[in-house]
This record gives C-alpha cells, structure tokens and sequence, in this order.
C-alpha cells in the first residue's frame, strides 16, 4: 500500500553506505552520524515521557519523527536542542550526542547550542518587527557584523527560505503582515540566518495550505545539502515525500528507526505498520 507514499521532490538516492546507525540493522557503518542519542529518558516532573531512546541522526539528511499523538515527538525533537532545560520539573537523562560533545551536560554552552541547532515550531511566531529585525535580530545577539554584512546575511537567509521575492520590496514593512506560509519560512529564514549546522522542524506545516505546505515540503529537501534535519509530522505523506529516514514512536518509545522507503515498505514491527496504514493513531 505504502508504495503510492512515495513520490519525492527529487531523485537523489540516499547512500546507505555512508551512514552508521547501530539501530538500523543491515545498514553499515562508515561515517559517524551527525547527532545520536544514548540511553536518553525525558521526564516532565514524574512522568516518563520518553524511554531509552538510542537513535543516530545522520548529516545531510532528513530525519522524519512519525507517531500517534501524544507519543514523544516534540518533547524529543526539544531535547535535541536542550530547550526544555527553560522549564522546571523538566529533566533528561543520558546523552545526546552533537559532532562528538554531549549538548545535555550543563557545560555545554548554550549560546553554542543555539547557534548549532535551529528550531522551527508548528505555528509560526514572527517578532512584531519588520521583516528585515525579524532576521537580523538573531545574527545580532549572536555575531557582531557591519550593515553591509547585516544586509547581505539578511538577503541570503531570505533567498535560502524561498521568500526573498515575496518581501525584498517590503523589508521595512512588520512581519505580521505576511500570510501564515510566509511567515512560516521567514520562521525558517530566522533559524538558517544563524547558520546552524542542525534544523529541528516541529510539524512546520500543520498550519498551511497545501500551496504553502508543498513550498516547505520542496524548502526542506534543499536545505538538506547544508543541513542535517528532523521533522516531526503527522502526514505520512509528508514524511514519505521529505525524509531519508523515518522513525516511528509510539508511548515513548522508539519502536522503528531505518530508511523511509523501509519503513513505509517493509516494516519489521506490527506496530509501525498498523500506524502507517492508517489502522491506529
Ligand atoms: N509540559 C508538559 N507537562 C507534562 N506532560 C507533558 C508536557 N508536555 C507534554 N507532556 C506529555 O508528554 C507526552 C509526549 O508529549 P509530546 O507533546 O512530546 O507528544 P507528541 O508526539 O509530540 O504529540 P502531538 O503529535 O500531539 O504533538 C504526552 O503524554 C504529553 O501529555
């Protein structure tokens, strides 16, 4: 049935052989992978919302987090960027791992987390300020450039969330404006300014059209010659389309994690099958 899922932007195959995963049996190893978890658990105060996750993100691809409602997706997607570590009663145990240094111990800098690792949410919050302080704001707090070298990454990050056309005449104009996909990639264009070397997509396009959600769909799969990406979302279609890698959760736990043609195609547990055609969730 999941063979109709498959219909990608591009026909860039992905080469298994260059990514290592110790929970992907049958692909081996040769790079190390961009991201990993180890033996990582989440607890919101008591509850156990996340359990013993083991996961390798490779570089350069998309990562899609699938699941039922309510079964960890965002809370991993923000442990990965360590922004839970804001609210109290909210803590991780075990590690993940970002090019080799473990981003959940405390030493770990923030202000090199925030600059390594970029977060999109479902709905898109664009500051009340004009497009061109939406995306600059965040270069500035974390670089000190010239105007010329402000309008140029401004430009740039624009031209990378497929919206420089849209806005070049109306930088000065509030970001409130915009229509919701807009303000979507200039949510996109915010988190690329800062050049990270990871984007976590919080279901990115739940709130758009399909004009819009087809332009982030295509968005994504260029943005992964630079960067290494995890979206979470609820279409399955979506995931089939955009992402190299699927993993399915479910009562948080990892249940699956392999390549997104296996997944849909062949998965090894009843469960990621029932959930992918459309049986629970
Ligand atoms: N702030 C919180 N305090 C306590 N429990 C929480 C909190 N946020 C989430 N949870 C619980 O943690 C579990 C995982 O939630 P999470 O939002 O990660 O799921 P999800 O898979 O992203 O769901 P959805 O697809 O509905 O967004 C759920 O049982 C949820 O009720």
């Amino acid at each position: 049935m999941t063979d109709a899922l498959f219909h990608r932007h591009d026909s860039r195959t992905t080469d298994m052989n260059d990514i290592s995963h110790h929970s992907m049996p049958g692909v081996s190893t040769a790079s190390a992978p961009k991201l990993a978890a180890r033996g990582l658990d989440f607890f919101y105060g008591d509850f156990h919302a996340v359990r013993n996750i083991e996961m390798d993100i490779p570089e350069k691809r998309v990562t899609a987090l699938i699941g039922p409602s309510g079964c960890g997706k965002s809370t991993l997607l923000r442990v990965f960027n360590r922004i839970y570590a804001l609210y109290p009663g909210q803590r991780a145990t075990g590690s993940v791992v970002l090019d080799g240094e473990n981003i959940l111990d405390p030493k770990y800098p923030m202000n090199r987390l925030r600059s390594k690792v970029g977060m999109v949410f479902q709905k898109p919050v664009p500051f009340p300020m004009t497009i061109f302080e939406n995306v600059a704001y965040g270069i500035r707090h974390h670089e000190r450039i010239g105007k010329a070298e402000m309008e140029s990454r401004v430009e740039q990050a624009l031209r990378q969330a497929a919206l420089w056309d849209e806005v070049k005449d109306k930088l000065g104009k509030s970001a409130l404006g915009l229509s919701g996909g807009q303000q979507q990639r200039l949510c996109i264009a915010r988190a690329v300014a800062l050049r990270p070397e990871v984007l976590l997509l919080d279901e990115p396009t739940s709130a758009l059209d399909p004009i819009s959600t087809s332009r982030i769909e295509q968005l994504v799969d260029e943005l992964k010659r630079e960067y290494t990406i995890m979206i979470v979302t609820h279409n399955m279609q979506q995931a089939a389309r955009v992402s190299d890698f699927t993993a399915f959760m479910y009562l948080g736990d990892m249940v699956e994690h392999g390549p997104t043609e296996t997944i849909f195609s062949k998965p090894t547990k009843q469960q990621t099958e029932d959930y992918i055609t459309g049986r629970f969730g």
